[in-house]
C-alpha cells in the first residue's frame, strides 16, 4: 500500500481523496487546526492531522500539495530536504523567483523532488517539447463565471454583478495573473513553467455570465509551427474557482505511484 501526505483540507483535496485509486491511501493530511476534528471523524482516525509535515516520523510515498500557494511558500522547503517528493497544485507559487530557486537547490542537495501537476489545463507535454525547438508567443486566456471570479483581485478591476458580455478584466504576464490571482490563475503559472517563463507568457483574464465553465484557451507558435487548445472544464460543485480535471491531475500522478506509470 502506498501511502500519501496531503496538504489542505478544502475542496480539491477532499475530491481527490474520494477518488484515490486502489493501492494508495491517505496517511497525513496537512491542515489548519479547525479541520482537525473533521479529519478524525472522517478518516475514523486513521489518518493522522498535522500541522506541519515535519510532524511525521514516516516518509510518504508522495506528498501532494493541495491547498493554496501560502502552503507551498510555508511547507514546501521543508518537505523537499526531506528528501520527499512532492507534487504541487498551487504552481503560482513559483511566480516568486526565489522561493523557485530555494526549492529548486533543496532538490540538488537533498535528492527531493518537485512535481508541477498539470492542474486544470492540458496540452503540457506538447508544450515542452515545442520549447526545445525555440518559442516565439505562448499566450494564455481564462474564461470563468462571475461566481469563479469573486473573492479575488477580480472584484476590484470590474463589477462583477454587473457584466452582461464576456469581458477581459486583466492582461498581463503569468508572473503577474500568479500573483495577482492566486486561486484562480496557477494555470498561467503552470503553462510559464513549461513554455518561455513566468514574463514572456501573456495572459488574458476573462469573466462570462454566460456560462458556468472554466475556459482554458492556449495559443502557442514556435519553431515547430503552432498549436492551439481549447479546455472547457467543469467546475467542482464545492468551489466554483476550480475545475474538476486539476483534481483528477493529482488522482493520476497518485495512480503513478501504484502502476508504475510516468509522473510529469
Ligand atoms: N494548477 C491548477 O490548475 C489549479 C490550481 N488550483 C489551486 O489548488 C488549491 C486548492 O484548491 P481548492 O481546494 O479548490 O481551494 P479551497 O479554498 O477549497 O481549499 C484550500 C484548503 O487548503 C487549506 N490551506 C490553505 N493554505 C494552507 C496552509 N498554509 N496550511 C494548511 N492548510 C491550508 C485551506 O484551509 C482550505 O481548506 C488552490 O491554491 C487553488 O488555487 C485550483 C484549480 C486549478
Ligand atoms: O481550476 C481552474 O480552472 C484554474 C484555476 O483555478 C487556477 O488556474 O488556479
Amino acid at each position: 500500500m502506498k501511502k500519501i501526505m496531503m496538504i489542505g483540507y478544502g475542496a480539491m483535496a477532499k475530491e481527490v481523496l474520494a477518488r484515490l485509486p486502489e493501492g494508495v491511501e491517505p496517511g497525513w493530511i496537512v491542515a489548519r487546526e479547525q479541520h482537525h476534528t473533521e479529519i478524525a471523524k472522517a478518516f475514523a482516525g486513521r489518518v493522522q492531522a498535522l500541522t506541519h509535515p515535519e510532524q511525521c516520523t514516516e516518509s510518504p510515498d508522495l506528498v501532494l500539495e493541495c491547498a493554496s500557494q501560502q502552503a507551498v511558500a510555508e511547507f514546501g522547503e521543508a518537505v523537499i530536504k526531506r528528501g520527499w517528493r512532492l507534487a504541487v497544485i498551487s504552481t503560482g507559487a513559483l511566480a516568486d523567483a526565489a522561493l523557485q530557486l530555494r526549492l529548486q537547490q533543496a532538490c540538488a542537495r537533498h535528492q527531493g523532488r518537485l512535481i508541477v501537476l498539470s492542474g486544470a489545463v492540458a496540452g503540457m507535454d506538447g508544450l515542452a517539447s515545442a520549447r526545445e525547438g525555440g518559442l516565439e508567443s505562448v499566450t494564455y486566456q481564462s474564461s470563468k463565471s462571475p461566481a469563479s471570479w469573486r473573492g479575488s483581485m477580480a472584484e476590484k478591476l470590474i463589477d462583477l454583478g454587473a457584466v452582461s458580455e464576456a469581458q477581459v478584466f486583466f492582461e498581463g504576464s503569468a508572473r503577474e495573473a500568479a500573483r495577482m490571482f492566486p486561486a484562480n490563475a496557477n494555470v498561467a503559472a503552470t503553462i510559464a513553467l513549461h513554455g518561455i517563463g513566468m514574463d514572456a507568457t501573456r495572459v488574458r483574464l476573462q469573466v462570462d455570465p454566460h456560462t458556468q465553465r472554466n475556459t482554458h484557451s492556449l495559443q502557442v507558435c514556435g519553431q515547430f509551427g503552432e498549436f492551439q487548445i481549447e479546455l472547457c472544464g467543469n467546475p467542482l460543485a464545492s468551489n466554483p474557482k476550480t475545475s474538476t480535471l486539476a483534481a483528477l491531475s493529482a488522482v493520476q500522478a497518485c495512480r503513478c505511484l501504484v502502476d508504475g506509470g510516468f509522473m510529469a
